[in-house]
Formats: C-alpha cells, sequence, structure tokens
C-alpha cells in the first residue's frame, strides 16, 4: 500500500489485517462499562500510537484491569468504540480473534507449563492450541528453531533454553512467560504489573526487556510502580474512576495537581 504500512501478513490468513496508516495501533473512544450501576470505565477516550511504550497508573479500582478486559474482548462495554489500528473492530470478534488479530496480553501471574523445559514453552506457545504431546513429538523446521533461538535471546533466556521452567525464577518465569506472547507475533502486547515481586535487578533487566520490545510493538503497561514506571514511560495515562485523569511525561502527570490530589486522597 502507499504511505502506510499493512502488518500481519505473517498470521494466519483468518486474522485481519492491521492498517497503521495513521500511525494509531489502538482507539478506545467513549468506553464505558457498568458492574450493577457502577460505571468501571466512564466515557474512557484512549489512543495508543504504533511502537510506542505507555504506562497506566492509577489509584485501585480506576478501571485499568476493566480497560485491558476490553482491549482483549473479555469485558463488552455498554457503549463506545474500539479500534486495533484503522480497520479492526475489536467489539465486533471474540477474545480467540483478538488474540489472533495480534493483541497477546501478559497476566501478573504467569502461566507457563512448569514441568517443560523453557525452549519447549516457547514451541507450545508458537503451536498456539494444538495438544502438546503433538507439539513436541513434532519435528519443528530450522525456521522455527531459528525463531525460537531468537526469542530465547531477546528474553534473555538462552543459557536456560533446556531448564524446567519450574525451576526459574520469579523474574525468569515473567520474561518465559512475554517470550511466549512474543512466539504469537502480537503487534499489541498488554502487560499487566510486570514487576510485582521481582528483585531490584529483575526489575531493570524487565526494563529493558520491554524498551526493548517498543518500536517493533506497541506495549501497555499497568504497573503500581512509579519508580519502574519513571524508568520505561515516554508518555503516562493516569486513570481514574474509569476516565483518563491525566495524560503526559511521568514529570508532567506528577506535578499535575488533579493527580496530586487523587493519589493523596487514595
Ligand atoms: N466483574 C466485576 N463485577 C463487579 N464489579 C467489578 C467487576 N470488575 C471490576 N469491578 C469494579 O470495577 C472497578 C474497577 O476495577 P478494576 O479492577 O478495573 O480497577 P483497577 O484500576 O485495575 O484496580 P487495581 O489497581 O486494584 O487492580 C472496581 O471498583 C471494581 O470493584
Amino acid at each position: 500500500m502507499i504511505g502506510g504500512r499493512f502488518l500481519g501478513q505473517n498470521r494466519r490468513s483468518a486474522a485481519p489485517r492491521l492498517d497503521l496508516s495513521h500511525n494509531i495501533i489502538l482507539y478506545l473512544e467513549g468506553i464505558s462499562v457498568s458492574f450493577d450501576g457502577f460505571k468501571a470505565l466512564n466515557d474512557l477516550n484512549l489512543y495508543i500510537e504504533a511502537g510506542e511504550l505507555r504506562c497506566i497508573i492509577g489509584p485501585n479500582g480506576a478501571g485499568k484491569t476493566t480497560m485491558m478486559d476490553v482491549i482483549t474482548g473479555k469485558t463488552r462495554p455498554d457503549t463506545g468504540s474500539a479500534w486495533f489500528g484503522q480497520t479492526v473492530d475489536l467489539l465486533s470478534l471474540s477474545e480467540p480473534e483478538i488474540a489472533t488479530a495480534g493483541i497477546g496480553r501478559k497476566f501478573q501471574k504467569p502461566t507457563i507449563f512448569p514441568n517443560h523445559t523453557t525452549f519447549e514453552n516457547l514451541e507450545l506457545a508458537m503451536a498456539g492450541d494444538k495438544a502438546v504431546w503433538k507439539v513436541l513429538f513434532a519435528r519443528i523446521s530450522s525456521e522455527q528453531a531459528d525463531r525460537i533461538d531468537s526469542v530465547l535471546r531477546t528474553i534473555g533466556l538462552s543459557d536456560k533454553r533446556n531448564v524446567l521452567a519450574g525451576s526459574l525464577s520469579h523474574g525468569q518465569k515473567q520474561w518465559l512467560e512475554i517470550g511466549m506472547l512474543l512466539m504469537q507475533s502480537p503487534e499489541l502486547l498488554l502487560v499487566d504489573e510486570p514487576v510485582a515481586g521481582m528483585t531490584p535487578q529483575e526489575t531493570e533487566r524487565t526494563a529493558e526487556l520491554l524498551v526493548s520490545l517498543s518500536g517493533t510493538h506497541s506495549v501497555v503497561v499497568v504497573e503500581h510502580d512509579m519508580a519502574f514506571v519513571r524508568s520505561i514511560a515516554r508518555t503516562v495515562t493516569v486513570l481514574h474512576q474509569g476516565s483518563v485523569l491525566a495524560e503526559g511525561s511521568m514529570d508532567q502527570v506528577q506535578n499535575d495537581p488533579k493527580v496530586i490530589e487523587v493519589y493523596l486522597g487514595d
């Protein structure tokens, strides 16, 4: 195409093509979600640029998880629209279709296969929903092996390739899970509290990893650890009572009187 970018050609053919011609990968507009009359999201507007690393912060109950749930199709909004690039209407897709379209989500708790090696975990992630025994007994192509090696290097676990995933450290398990997401070639990665429970060294390594993934991916991180957010974020969005309270650099939002009031009052 002329003057724009189409991604996702390598994905299974059922996946819609991603049109990033306006350089915006995610549009959430006027999103509201109510639980028994309580508005968890209230006319939320959020735009994520292609390749950016965005941090979402906000006090408990601000709606961060609900927002991630809307993007991945787990929760359907009462009102609003959600677009992935210019043409993919997320509200018309099921959760698996959204994953196939190129949105990967990493939950706080790792969901790795502890009794398989690091390499096998990535192999299983590449195969998607095929039966475990079929995947592990099938021969992978050299191209697939190269791809796994490349992801192992990205997540810094090349020397742990033959180690059982259950014996990895907490931080290494988190990186492995990010690697498992990468095997699905997502364009947008949603990452929920990536450094909770990590050592300072693991936190630093995670910051490097997420920064290295941005550019080639768009990354949205929900995190409570402000030092970590400061270390990685270019733009920070503050959610409060289901809407965007402030958006800007970490310095801008930290000095915003509205943000100070919300956090001091929390
Ligand atoms: N399934 C549900 N049923 C009823 N209320 C819900 C449901 N899910 C979320 N809520 C409520 O919606 C509000 C927003 O919750 P959400 O989990 O999105 O906030 P959050 O910003 O992720 O908070 P935290 O930082 O504590 O994880 C909260 O008041 C929560 O109790």
